[in-house]
């Protein structure tokens, strides 16, 4: 994939021929200094931007040619999304958030056993005011995952809160993996959360500078923090 972000003169090339694939049911992470093309990657595998050339496949389907009618239906029917900030509705509890997006799913969670999963089922009628910032962000992937997204695109999931918060949060998304099978693609400034990965990628200047399979992967408990 290449992806250069063109503004007025101004040529930005933000993806210069990345080569990778995501395997069904892996958790992927993605490393590199900012403005080195992670959220442009993932933007390109979310179906939220086009590539400027090349091609990018979701389950054999070539999403490089789908329109952007059939790119909504994937967004909607095959991904979940976690950003760095929640995005929740300040207005709506937890569970009315989490309700928001099964209401559009096909085959939906009930909103209350997402929030099961990130354990946050006591704290369901809460509103995201009420909730710190770790639990906000639960909510978040409760509302990613309720929909049983095949994929999950995080980008930078864990940036904005302390290191015990986002060892809560990462256990959240590595359960979510191993229970209902989601791969997921974590992208992140924090290195150590690479051995909780089976493929680690870290880019430079819009390239893959480094690839890496780890033998194994170990639990978000036995990680040094
Ligand atoms: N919409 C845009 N228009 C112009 N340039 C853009 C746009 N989006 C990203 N870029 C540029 O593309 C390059 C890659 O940006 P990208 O956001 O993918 O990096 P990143 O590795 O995710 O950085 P960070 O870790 O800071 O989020 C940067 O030089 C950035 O300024």
């Amino acid at each position: 994939m290449t992806k250069i972000y063109r503004s007025g003169e101004v040529d930005v090339s933000a993806l210069s021929g990345v080569d990778l694939s995501l395997e069904r049911g892996e958790i992927a992470v993605m490393l590199g200094p900012s403005g080195s093309g992670k959220s442009t990657l993932l933007n390109l595998i979310g179906g939220l931007d086009r590539a400027t050339s090349g091609r990018i496949w979701f389950n054999g389907t070539e999403l490089t040619e789908a329109s952007d009618r059939a790119l909504t239906r994937y967004r909607r029917e095959h991904l979940g999304f976690v950003f760095q900030f929640y995005n929740l509705i300040p207005s709506l509890s937890a569970l009315e958030n989490v309700a928001l997006v099964t209401e559009i799913a096909p085959e939906p969670m009930a909103p209350d056993e997402a929030l099961a999963m990130v354990g946050l089922k006591d704290r369901m009628h809460h509103f995201p005011a009420q909730l710190s910032g770790g639990e906000q962000q639960r909510v978040a992937i409760a509302r990613a995952i309720a929909k049983r997204p095949e994929l999950m695109l995080c980008d930078e999931p864990t940036g904005a809160l302390d290191s015990k918060t986002g060892i809560i949060v990462l256990e959240a998304l590595t359960r979510i993996n191993r229970d209902i099978g989601t791969t997921i693609a974590i992208i992140t400034h924090n290195a150590v959360i690479r051995a909780v990965a089976d493929q680690v990628f870290t880019f430079k200047d819009g390239r893959i500078a480094d690839h890496q399979r780890n033998a194994s992967r170990l639990e978000v408990s036995q990680v040094s923090w």
